[in-house]
């Protein structure tokens, strides 16, 4: 008797389940009906087929900014399209006309999608601030972002030149080992000093002995993407103990740093102002004993701390140095404009090495003169923008509105202000495949769209460290460029390119293509072979 009961449980139980799962097909299936979207919309699959079409068009592993670009060109989307993936994923709304992107970055900035929190989790842990929203994403900025003010940045130039310095010296070496390099891992170690003394006021010594908590940082990333989107359980749950366990580390060593440092402020008779203080962690321990001075440093501030500890020291140092290793890809294909920026750098500051370092130090704003390098820098990240940003709208809010058109913003869909698109779209920029610096300087320049450049986003979200990233992207070209010949070690090139908006990989390969990491980064085989380009 109570068997047949349980089973018309049971039963009733699994048809209430999948008459709802219907009904809600059916929901979100009709939502698609008269959008803007890729063709081949399916009652049963939605846009599976369109989504599977653009992923199997690149290498595996790349970037799904690249999917949305694909679609854009391919189909000739409008300014602003849906996808749908139910039930594998929310509705997604892909923009790409800037006017309306700036809708909902800088007119009513939309709150980020939890989507970014699901993805962010892995690498830093919960709540940092580039995933959190509202009154914990304020608590989060008043922690760090005094940090990033643009007088303060200026003022960080002596020690940015500092790492610098460190950072030729090292290509010496390796110049004169003769071996080929992986660029990205060699340059984020001098990043990651950088980074490190904002934080910590400190360097953590990465270039000179190693640190052993880049390497810690740095190994999450593997494991992290993999639990992220292996599709395999057992390769997933390795990877997931393998981030446990560097997790752990990364923790007890952040925390260990801080309650030392702590420590010694507390025996201090007199404190700086919030101001004057030397890192992020002293101002965040000062904010702490201010407010509650008679408080431990107890577990839950420390793991707040060291979320988002987490998120500046990965997402400052693995931004930067994608970028800086794409320039340098860039300048090796490009021996016309190398030539340019070598010129600038000897005229705007001296042909000698030791110079060009006294005239950083005592001037720095003269790096603001460096209008190619400034143009170089943006180009590359005009190709390659390395951060993505997944939006959702307010509550009550449910449309975009703009130049008198509504597009829905329901079920709870992922608002993506795909900046890899515009930033590739050929009505808004001239030859939108060449690696073509020129078009930020001059005429040219002025008459740019004013939002179609975004890779720092814009808005109160937009990137909080984009004068630091830019100076030390500066500060690094000028002390490297001049004295040393990269090359790119490409064994292989696609004989037609992979997509019709870029052609890069008729030279390069599949190398052309960013890959996902914590950020959209360069693939790991990407090398150079190193030389002294005969300068003294
Ligand atoms: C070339 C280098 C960099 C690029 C291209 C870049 C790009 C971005 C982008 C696209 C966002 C997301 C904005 C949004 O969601 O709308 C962001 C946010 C952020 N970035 Fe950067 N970034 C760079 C360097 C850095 C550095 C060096 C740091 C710190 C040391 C940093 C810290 C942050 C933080 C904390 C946020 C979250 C801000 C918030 O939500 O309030 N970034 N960045």
């Amino acid at each position: 008797m109570f068997a047949r009961w349980h089973l018309v449980l049971v039963a009733s139980v699994g048809v209430i389940w999948v008459a709802r799962k219907v009904v809600k097909l059916i929901i979100v299936r009709r939502w698609f009906k008269n959008l803007p979207q890729p063709p081949g919309h399916n009652f049963l699959s939605g846009h599976l087929a369109a989504m599977t079409e653009a992923s199997q068009a690149f290498p595996p592993g790349t970037h799904p900014q690249y999917y949305y670009t694909y679609l854009a060109h391919k189909y000739k989307l409008p300014g602003i399209f849906y996808i749908d993936l139910w039930p594998l994923a929310v509705p997604q709304i892909v923009i790409t006309d800037p006017d309306i992107a700036m809708q909902v970055l800088t007119v009513n900035p939309f709150p980020k999608h939890p989507q970014i929190e699901v993805f962010l989790q892995p690498f830093t842990g919960k709540g940092s601030i580039a995933a959190s929203n509202g009154d914990r994403w304020k608590y989060n900025h008043r922690m760090v972002g005094g940090g990033f003010t643009a007088s303060h940045i200026k003022s960080m130039i002596t020690m940015i030149s500092e790492e610098g310095f460190t950072f030729h010296n090292r290509f010496k070496e390796m110049a004169e080992r003769g071996d080929a390099i992986a660029l990205e891992e060699e340059t984020s170690k001098a990043i990651f000093d950088v980074v490190g003394k904002i934080v910590f006021g400190f360097s953590l010594e990465a270039q000179k002995t190693g640190s052993p908590l880049l390497e810690d940082l740095r190994a999450t990333i593997d494991p992290a993407t993999a639990v992220l989107s292996s599709f395999n359980p057992i390769a997933r749950y390795k990877s997931w103990r393998k981030l446990r366990d560097i997790r752990k580390r990364v923790h007890d060593s952040l925390s260990a740093e801080i309650r030392k440092r702590g420590a010694i402020m507390k025996d201090e008779k007199e404190l700086p102002s919030r101001r004057k203080a030397k890192s992020i962690m002293d101002r965040i321990i000062l904010d702490r004993m201010q407010d509650e001075p008679n408080a431990p440093l107890n577990q839950e501030f420390l793991d707040d701390v060291i979320t988002n500890l987490k998120a500046l020291l990965l997402g400052g140092h693995g931004t930067t140095t994608s970028t800086f290793t794409f320039a340098i890809m860039f300048l090796s294909l490009h021996p016309d404009i190398l030539a340019r920026l070598r010129q600038e750098h000897d005229e705007i500051f001296d042909p000698g090495f030791e110079t060009t370092i006294e005239i950083i130090n005592s001037d720095p704003s003269r790096t603001n003169k460096l209008d190619l390098t400034n143009a170089v820098i943006k180009e590359t990240l005009r190709f390659y923008p390395i951060g993505f940003t997944i939006r959702s709208a307010p509550t009550g809010v449910k449309f975009i509105e703009h130049n008198g058109n509504k597009w829905p913003v329901e079920h709870g869909a992922m608002v993506i202000p795909s900046a890899h698109s515009t930033q590739m779209d050929v009505s808004l920029w001239k030859d939108p495949n060449c690696f073509r610096p020129d078009r930020f300087l001059g005429e040219e320049g002025a008459s740019q769209h004013r939002f179609a450049w975004r890779p720092f986003e814009r808005g109160p979200r937009a990137c909080i460290a984009q004068d630091l990233a830019m100076d030390e992207l500066r500060v690094m070209l000028l002390l490297v460029v001049r004295w040393f010949d990269f090359e790119l070690v490409n064994e292989t090139q696609n004989k037609k390119p992979r997509v019709g908006f870029m052609d890069l990989d008729e030279r390069i390969g599949d190398l052309a293509f960013q890959v996902v990491g914590m950020e959209a980064k360069p693939n790991k085989a990407m090398r150079f072979k190193v030389r002294l380009s005969g300068r003294s």
